[in-house]
Order: structure tokens, then sequence, then C-alpha cells
């Protein structure tokens, strides 16, 4: 009946988006011709064949690929308000448990709570308060990484896990942290359990009711690891975090402030409790994974264009010189260290399909009818790499945005406005990943060089640009040098650390 209604309120009998041909077997849709790992690379050449709206059928259930910046925008900003739902996702947010996360809730009352909660503290100027916790931190990575940088890889995930922590509880981590941990594993089985399409579940929601024992149901194995994760997660950094507060010991963080002004999430003492706890802990969920693969990715980069480094260190040592350490207000000064994170966001993507939006209503767009319920993704890794916005787009490239022209004149999209995402489920943590991005670009080639370990045959490796597949994508651990670009970055760190531990 669901599928006649739709056919009945489309009354002028619109073609649905062009797709693949659904297989001859009833019921499987284009399941057969669906990628199950990198998507995007599939769908980047579908949308070259059937356009940038195309459509497929998963089992009866309708899910779009938008293949251009062009359509993302007029569907997902300018319809925002029919576009902003989230699809089931039965696996991640029922099974594991991950409802929690406003970033898969409903639209609902309760999600623009929770939106408008992080809006109050992940704001520009909110953001830009965070700045000190994130000085402090990447000024230890740099010590680190002096002292033993083949742990690179290690040091950027506790960095990046520690700033996350201090903004979002004013928690100090240790080594081996105990949530870092929790947040780490929870992490990981959710996102791969996210990706799009990755469990018949989402699709076949009855599937749930199936003991675990059943053969073929080790889906609900691996929820029920997910769950007891993803509730480790909420309450654990939570009850330490209230615990502090209550003892009158508790550092300036995101949960402090939100606890101290009662009444922004609601008016209902009960209902914003439970919000600000979801709050505290998506934001640990979802700004320590995506920055830590932002950087990772901005390190591979370095390996794959040397002379950009190089121009880098010339405009930081011209700008700042060589006796003080970059700083954010260096920001405005540092037009190619910003290309540099401009093409970091573009040259790989932390969330190469975006997360998907669910159509709240029917809509037409180009003549095609779109189904209300239809799951949309953006394949924003294809649109990233769209060689007509940027020419030779596997190029690690950042020149492509100095004194480049408008979009609007011809010249390239920002990919910031690409890899956030779309309307108004933009990702709201933007401003404060920016920031971390920045300092970790300008610190880093201000006291490194970053090059290729060399191989046994004596030449350079340089490490495929191999990613974890899901709904958040990293570079697979990758082996490179790091060296103190002289003796003076040496001292420079050494009395930056000493600094630190006065104040
Ligand atoms: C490089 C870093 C990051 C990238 C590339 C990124 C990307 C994204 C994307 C693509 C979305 C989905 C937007 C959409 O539905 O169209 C999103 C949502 C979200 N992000 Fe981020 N993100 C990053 C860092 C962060 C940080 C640091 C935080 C927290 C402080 C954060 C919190 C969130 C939340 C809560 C949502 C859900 C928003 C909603 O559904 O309304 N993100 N992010």
């Amino acid at each position: 009946t669901k599928l006649l209604t739709r056919r009945t309120r489309n009354p002028h009998k619109l073609p649905y988006p062009p797709g693949p041909k659904p297989s001859a077997i009833p019921f499987v849709g284009n399941i057969p011709d669906m990628p199950t790992k990198d998507e995007w690379f599939k769908f980047t050449e579908w949308g070259k064949q059937y356009g940038p709206l195309m459509m497929l059928d998963i089992m009866g259930e309708k899910m779009c690929i938008i293949n251009s910046a062009k359509v993302a925008t007029e569907l997902l900003d300018q319809r925002s308000a029919i576009y902003s739902d989230r699809p089931g996702m039965v696996m991640v947010k029922e099974l594991m448990g991950w409802e929690f996360n406003m970033g898969f809730q409903t639209y609902n009352a309760e999600y623009k709570k929770s939106r408008k909660l992080f809006h109050a503290g992940f704001n520009v100027r909110a953001s830009d308060e965070y700045q000190p916790i994130q000085t402090r931190e990447l000024t230890h990575l740099l010590s680190k990484l002096l002292h033993s940088p083949e742990a690179f890889d290690e040091h950027l995930r506790a960095s990046t896990g520690a700033v996350i922590m201090m903004i979002a509880f004013g928690y100090t981590t240790v080594e081996n942290d105990e949530f870092v941990r929790i947040a780490e594993e929870a992490q990981l089985a959710m996102v791969s359990a996210a990706r799009p399409g990755a469990y018949l579940v989402d699709v076949l929601p009855f599937l749930k009711y199936i003991p675990e024992w059943f053969p073929g149901a080790n889906f609900k194995k691996v929820a029920r690891e997910g769950w007891e994760l993803a509730q480790d997660l909420q309450n654990k950094p939570f009850a330490w975090a209230q615990q502090q507060l209550d003892e009158g010991k508790a550092r300036p963080s995101f949960f402090k402030t939100l606890m101290e002004s009662k009444g922004l999430a609601s008016d209902d003492p009960e209902e914003e409790m439970r919000i600000i706890k979801k709050a505290s802990a998506v934001m640990y969920a979802t700004g320590a994974d995506t920055i830590l693969a932002s950087v990772l990715t901005f390190f591979l980069g370095m390996l794959y264009s040397p002379d950009v480094q190089k121009k880098a260190q010339e405009e930081l040592d011209r700008v700042v010189g060589t006796d003080r350490l970059p700083t954010f207000a260096d920001r405005e000064s540092l037009p190619y260290i910003n290309c540099i994170v401009k093409e970091t966001y573009r040259w790989e993507l932390v969330i190469p399909l975006g997360v998907p939006h669910r159509l709240m209503e029917n809509d037409v767009y180009d003549g095609y009818f779109i189904p209300e319920g239809t799951t949309m993704i953006v394949n924003q890794w294809g649109i990233s790499h769209d060689e007509d916005m940027y020419p030779d787009p596997q190029a690690f490239r950042p020149e492509r945005f100095m004194n480049a022209k408008d979009v609007k004149e011809g010249g390239p999209r920002e990919p910031n406005t690409i890899a956030f995402g779309w309307g108004r489920r933009i990702c709201p943590g933007r401003f404060l990943a920016e920031n971390e991005l920045f300092l970790h670009i300008a610190t880093t080639l201000a006291c490194f060089n970053i090059t290729p370990v060399t191989g046994a045959d004596g030449e350079p490796v340089i490490p495929p640009r191999d990613y974890t597949s899901g709904l958040a994508s990293r570079p697979k651990p990758f082996p490179c040098n790091i060296t103190p670009r002289n003796n003076g970055v040496v001292d420079l760190i050494k009395e930056s650390v000493a600094a630190l531990e006065e104040n």
C-alpha cells in the first residue's frame, strides 16, 4: 500500500530519476549492483553515466545519489525544510544504541533542542574560545613528535582525543586512557555499521527479531557488543564530570556550560538532563575521529607533494619567523597554509558519502519525481574530485585555491562547503574542526619535515592512498619520517612546553 499511495501522489506520472536497471529477481532491486566497499568510486562512475541525480531501488526502498554540488545545494540546502530527516538505520540506532547521537536522530522536537545546544557550544565565537585548549595540546604533541616520531599515529590519536575530552568534559586524558579507549571502540563499531546499506536489517527491519544464535544472525552479536560500548560512552565520562561538578572541581567545558545555563535546551529539567547527557557523549563520538582523519590526510598529502611543504615553510618563516610557534592570531596572514587546509578537506574526505538525509514529503526536481521516504546520499568524494571544478583532482595542490575566482565566476567551490554536509544537518563542529586542522598544519610544518621512509631498494616509499571503508574514512596506517627542521626548532619546542608548565 505504501507504494500505491506514493504512486497516486505522483499525479503527472513523472519518471523517477535514472539509474541502473533493477535485478530480474523480485524485491531485490539494485542490491546486486551495490559495491561492498569504497562506494564513492562506483557512485562517481554512475554519476557520469546517469547524471547528477540518480536513483536506486534497495529492496523497495528508494535511494537517491547526488553527484553534483548544484543538486545537493538546490535540494538539501534550499529545500532543507523537507530534506532534513534521517533514514531508519535500524542496526546503528536501535540495535547498537546510537539513538543518543543527534546526528542520527529523526528531525523531531528533541533533535531540534539538541541542535540548539550544539549551536550554542560550537558556533564561530564559541569555537574560538576553545583555542587555548587546542594550542596547549598541540604544543605537547610537537614535543611527542620530537621524541618518538615513529609513533605519530598514536600521538595524533591521543592529542585529538585529549582536546575533545577537555572541551566536552574538562577532563585530562592519561596514557592508555579508559574513556578514549571506550570512545574509539564504540566509534569503530558504529562507523562500520553505519555505512549506507552495510546491514540488511536496515532495509528489512523485521530481521531485528531474529535471535542471535540463528545462523546468519551474526549482526546481532555485533550489535550487542556495540550496544554495551555505546552505553559506556554515554555513562562513564558523564558520571565523572557530574562528580567533579558536585565536588566543585569542574573545569570550564561544554558540559559545565550546559549544566549551568539551565533551561537552554528545555523547560523540563529531566528532559534537559537527558539532552545534555546525549550531547556531551556525541561530542566525543563525533569530534575525535573526524579531526584525526583529516590530520592524517594532511600528513599523507605531504608525502605526495614535497614542494607544497617547502612553499608552506617559506611562508611560515617569512610571516611568523623562527623564534616562536605559529598561533591562531597568524591565521589571516598565512594564505598558503589556509589553502592547505582546504586541499586537505578536498583531497580525501572524512565522510566520503556524507550522512544520509531522508526526504520527508514527495518532491519534484528537474522533471523527476522523488517520493517521500527516499534516502538522499551525497557523493561528497565525487563532487570534490570533479575535474571541471578541480583540474587534476588526484593531485594534492593547494595552489588551486590561491587567489582563486569566486565560485560564481567559475572559481573552485570551497571544500568546507562540501565536506561538512548540507542544510539544517550541516556539521555543527565545523568551526572547531577547521581551527584545529589549521593549527596542526601550521605548527607541524613550522617545526618538522614530513618525508617518505626509504625502502630496501633505496627509493622513497610513497604509501598508497588506502582508506578505511565506512561512514567515516581515514588513511590506513602508513610510515613516514618526521624530522625537526633544525636545532632551533628543537629548542623552540622545549621552551614552549616549559612555558606551558609554568602557566
Ligand atoms: C574534519 C572534521 C569533521 C568533518 C569532516 C565532519 C563532517 C560532518 C558531516 C559530513 C556531517 C553530516 C552533515 C549532513 O547530514 O549533511 C556531520 C554531522 C555532525 N557533526 Fe561533524 N564533522 C567533523 C567534525 C566534527 C566535530 C569536531 C564535531 C563536534 C564538536 C562534530 C559534530 C557533528 C554532529 C553533532 C553532527 C550531526 C549534525 C546533525 O545531524 O544535525 N563534527 N559532520
